[in-house]
């Protein structure tokens, strides 16, 4: 244990007077009122949870509803229009209130609309965000009712009894009443960064907290080792609840993404007030404004275009639609802890993935038995022991007859069986099988070569050492029955074992292993994984019957060998489609596994990752690099096998110093540090520890590598529907404040002056008007945008740079442009129908303004088909969108009704159109689709 002048002094909760730290545990637990062998009720744990409340940390109250209502109308541009709605408010009243206020009444309606939609779109991102997270949840075993369950760490409560084992996360502050070589990693708590070693026994004095070694904490991670514990504190009360309450660390996060618009919306905030206090000077001018109500006129247009021009809704959409992008990619298995990961995943360049279980099926078969006198072949496949055991292949198959290749045959499957943790059981008919696949192969194969399993029926396991990626071995003491001597099986990695090894067995004998004999080892072992096969060497030595439980390592040296068995593990089907598709998308893959260099290569090649000649780099040759020599291997090497965890960390740092946005996969407790470094740490869901997947961003339900090239492709989906919508709403904005600025300003050119029918103060179109287009246009597209299918071919690209902008000149460009033609258009028409306008005759103004009107918002329904590609015609899966279609629908009928409905007239100061006024509007809109079709005509002439 570290000393405790190392650490910061974390901050400390009193404990539960008395202290359970320096009590008996059986005290502890008798006061909790639990029986440490059956542990709670799971009635007694409903009342307690009930009581206590959930085991959270939540150091802020949720925000009430008025105050989320009061926050729709903080927006200092929907302020300034309540203002503006105010001072029409006096100025009507001042005049002697004649009839109704109407222009206030439905600006007042419409904002009051605006903060709704921001309410409804708001809950629906929140709900979005609290259904992933009680995907991800942190769960926990616990003995309730004397059985083990899994339950969610929300629900402990005091008096649990903690089931605790490697790679769990601790879920609640307890006292240990049991340890078998427990470390846990408490940095997280006391800044301690090796894993500190647990016991159960009393502690003698009161301590610090890093020093109580018979208490586990919420919030670390069991390193090492198994225990039990009884939870004295959850929630709040814990020593993370103590931390938490200090750095009230429950800021909501923002992702880059939503900051950049965040910016992009007050910078642009900021213009449009600059041009609207423009627009309103000149009408003034312009107008000749004398009286108060004129002003008011001038004053709401001024507000109505700043309001209208900035994409408010902007940021509110943006969660929206990335909540539900990562919605779809939880229903496809790929959960993203955050939705910031979600962007980040469509900027992949590297994915580096496990072999076993991710990109093969981890269904482990032994097929062949490799001894010193033969070869033996195991028929059948998967787990059902089905098969028999004949002459291997290399000894020309046939019956299995040769006697001493059996007995060494049926040893290495017995040793193998012995050294093992997992079960296979028979019910109903049915053999299922728990525990290690690997394992569970040794069990299966037994069965399938006569005598193994009554010559290790009997044995007793006395100690073990556990199997760790690091060690890649794994040992059992065992007694046999009657009064033989007690022997030590060893299995693992047969490059690890073999050194380890002097002797071999031959028969009933075992002769030294000279350098003829470790060189035919090591060949066969070598020709297995040239077949793909996983590898696995077995040996065994006798060793005292009073030999202890502890310290059993020093014993797995002198060891003899048995043989080594190949293991097929049948890659994944649809791995090498998604392979070659996330190679079409510009992204490399890469292998990090433990098993053998051969058996990695053969298999990374029959993925189509690398060519069959490639090279693959060892864990060892890693350690050996320095950080230039990393990178230069992490250039050009894509398989690296014999890995320990801590070389993934080294090929995470060296590719991302090379600029290269890594998703990185891993299952086991020691992959966090990689996990949590990896700009994507991808957790399996099924075999991953509880640790890995807290420390990932995202965590596979299926653990499955086509599900990650399936979310990076969804995480380009989402980006670029994000563009989409945001070339849509800035495009109209833009259409928007031309056509207010240019129509002001050219009142004169236009006829507009002349047209005055009644109205003291023209402008091109009213403030009513500037906000139904901001309604009616801005959230329905937007939104359908968000769920676009993809229009361009997403994996046909290379990955977007890190540091790409969101909002780049292209865009800028493509807004500019298509807002010019949007404004042109709408004055146009309105011109069109003027008296003295191009029209023969001409309409009053409030006609030509209401098919102004009609064509700025049609202008705008066509730019929705525009802005679904920067690049691709408009025509291209023209009808694919169908959210977009019916946003679209809808947005002709509310201006079919605002146009015809006469109450409606009356509140948007519309006229009735008749055929020729729709036509020309429709005709005059559809202008923006066909400019942009011509821009990207040139675009595409250019690129080709
Ligand atoms: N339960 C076990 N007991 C003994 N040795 C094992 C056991 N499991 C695996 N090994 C040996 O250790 C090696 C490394 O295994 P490890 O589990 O670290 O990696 P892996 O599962 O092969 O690959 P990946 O990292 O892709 O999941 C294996 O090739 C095998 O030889």
């Amino acid at each position: 244990m570290a000393t405790p002048q190392q650490r910061t002094p974390p901050p400390s909760v009193p404990l539960p007077a008395p202290d359970p730290s320096v009590r008996d545990a059986a005290d502890v637990a008798a006061d909790l009122g639990v029986d440490p062998a059956t542990g709670l009720t799971d009635a007694e744990a409903a009342r307690r949870l009930a009581h206590d409340g959930p085991n959270e940390l939540r150091s802020r109250p949720p925000v009430p509803v008025w105050r989320k209502v009061l926050d729709q109308f903080r927006d200092p541009l929907v302020a300034l229009l309540l203002v503006a709605v105010a001072i029409s408010l006096v100025v009507w009243w001042v005049e002697g209130a004649h009839g109704l206020p109407v222009d206030a009444v439905v600006i007042a309606a419409i904002v009051v609309l605006n903060a709704v939609l921001g309410l409804v779109q708001e809950s629906k991102a929140e709900s979005a965000v609290a259904a992933l997270r009680s995907m991800t949840e942190a769960m926990s075993t616990v003995l309730r009712d004397g059985r083990r369950v899994t339950v969610r760490s929300a629900e402990l409560v005091r008096g649990d009894v903690l089931v605790l084992g490697e790679g769990d996360a601790v879920g609640a502050d307890a006292r240990l009443l049991t340890a078998t070589a427990l470390r846990v990693q408490e940095s997280s708590l006391t800044g301690e960064s090796e894993a500190v070693l647990k016991d159960a026994a009393v502690l003698p004095a009161p301590a610090p907290l890093g020093d109580r070694f018979d208490m586990v904490y919420k919030g670390t991670a069991v390193a090492q080792g198994v225990g039990r514990a009884v939870v004295v504190a959850t929630g709040m009360d814990t020593q993370m609840g103590a931390i938490a309450r200090l750095l009230d660390s429950t800021e909501e996060e923002v992702t880059p993404l939503q900051r950049e618009i965040a910016h992009v919306s007050k910078v642009l905030g900021l213009t449009v007030i600059g041009i609207a206090v423009v627009v309103m000077v000149l009408a003034a001018v312009v107008n000749d404004v004398r009286t108060p109500a004129d002003l008011v006129t001038v004053l709401l247009l001024g507000v109505s275009l700043a309001v209208a021009a900035v994409p408010e809704g902007l940021p509110a959409i943006l969660s929206v639609v990335l909540a539900v992008g990562v919605q779809a990619m939880a229903r496809r298995s790929a959960v993203v802890k955050k939705l910031h990961s979600a962007e980040t995943l469509g900027s992949a360049s590297v994915i580096a993935s496990d072999k076993t279980g991710t990109l093969t099926k981890n269904e482990m078969t032994i097929q062949r038995v490799v001894t010193a006198s033969g070869e033996v072949t195991l028929t059948g496949v998967g787990y059902r022991p089905d098969g028999e055991a004949v002459a291997g292949p290399a000894d020309g198959g046939g019956p299995l007859t040769d006697e001493a290749l059996t007995r060494e045959a049926v040893m290495v499957l017995g040793g193998g069986s012995l050294a093992n943790d997992a079960q296979l059981t028979r019910a109903d008919g049915e053999w299922t099988v728990q525990g290690d696949p690997t394992e569970a192969a040794f069990l299966v194969a037994a069965h399938k070569l006569a005598g193994t399993v009554d010559r290790v029926a009997g044995f007793e396991r006395r100690g073990e050492v556990p199997f760790t990626s690091e060690r890649k071995l794994m040992s059992a003491l065992v007694d046999p029955p009657g009064d033989g001597a007690w022997a030590l099986v060893t299995k693992g990695a047969p490059d690890v074992l073999l050194p380890r090894c002097t002797d071999v067995q031959v028969g009933d004998t075992a002769v030294p292993l000279d350098d003829e004999l470790r060189a035919a080892a090591l060949a066969a072992v070598e020709r297995l994984s040239g077949q793909a096969y996983r590898t696995l060497g077995v040996a065994y030595r006798r060793v005292p019957e009073d030999t202890g439980p502890e310290g059993l390592e020093v014993h797995e040296s002198d060891l003899v060998y048995l043989g080594v068995v190949g293991i097929i593990d049948p890659p994944r089907p649809e791995v090498a489609t998604a392979v070659a598709e996330a190679r079409r998308a510009g992204i490399r893959i890469m292998m990090i596994t433990g098993d053998h260099p051969v058996t990695a290569t053969r298999i990374a090649s029959d993925l189509g990752i690398v060519e069959p000649d490639a090279r693959a780099v060892t864990g060892t040759e890693l350690d050996e690099l320095d950080a230039a020599g990393l990178r230069e291997t992490t250039r050009g090497v894509s398989v690296y096998a014999r890995v320990a965890p801590q070389n993934k960390l080294q090929i995470v740092d060296a590719l991302q110093a090379d600029g290269h946005v890594v998703a990185m996969t891993g299952d086991g407790v020691n992959d966090a540090p990689a996990l949590k470094t990896a700009d994507i740490g991808v957790a399996m869901g099924i075999t991953g520890t509880e640790v890995t997947k807290e420390s990932a961003k995202m965590i596979l339900g299926d653990d499955n590598f086509a599900t990650i090239v399936a979310a990076v492709r969804q995480g380009r989906i989402i980006f670029d529907n994000i563009k989409k919508f945001l070339r849509y709403l800035l495009s109209s904005n833009m259409g928007e404040v031309c056509t207010v600025l240019f129509g002001v300003v050219f009142a004169g050119v236009l006829g507009l002056e002349g047209a005055a029918g009644g109205e003291a103060v023209v402008v091109p179109l009213l403030a009513t008007q500037i906000l139904w287009i901001n309604l009616v246009t801005d959230s329905g597209p937007a939104l359908a945008m968000g769920v676009d299918p993809e229009t361009d071919d997403v994996m046909a690209r290379p990955p977007r740079g890190p540091h790409e902008r969101i909002i780049d000149a292209r865009m800028w460009t493509g807004v500019l442009s298509i807002g010019l033609v949007m404004g042109l258009a709408t004055l146009l028409t309105i011109d069109i129908f003027l008296p003295g306008g191009l029209v023969e005759g001409g309409d009053d103004l409030t006609v030509a303004r209401t098919a102004g009107f009609t064509t700025l918002v049609l202008a705008q329904l066509f730019n929705v088909l525009n802005s679904r590609s920067e690049t691709t015609s408009a025509f291209h899966r023209m009808f694919a969108g169908r959210w977009l279609w019916a946003a679209i629908g809808l947005g002709v009928v509310l201006q079919v009704a605002v146009v015809e409905v006469p109450f409606l007239q009356v509140a948007f100061g519309t006229a009735g159109l008749d055929l020729a006024h729709w036509a020309v509007a429709v005709g005059m809109a559809s202008t923006v689709l066909w400019f942009d079709e011509l821009r990207k005509l040139v675009w595409r002439a250019r690129e080709r």
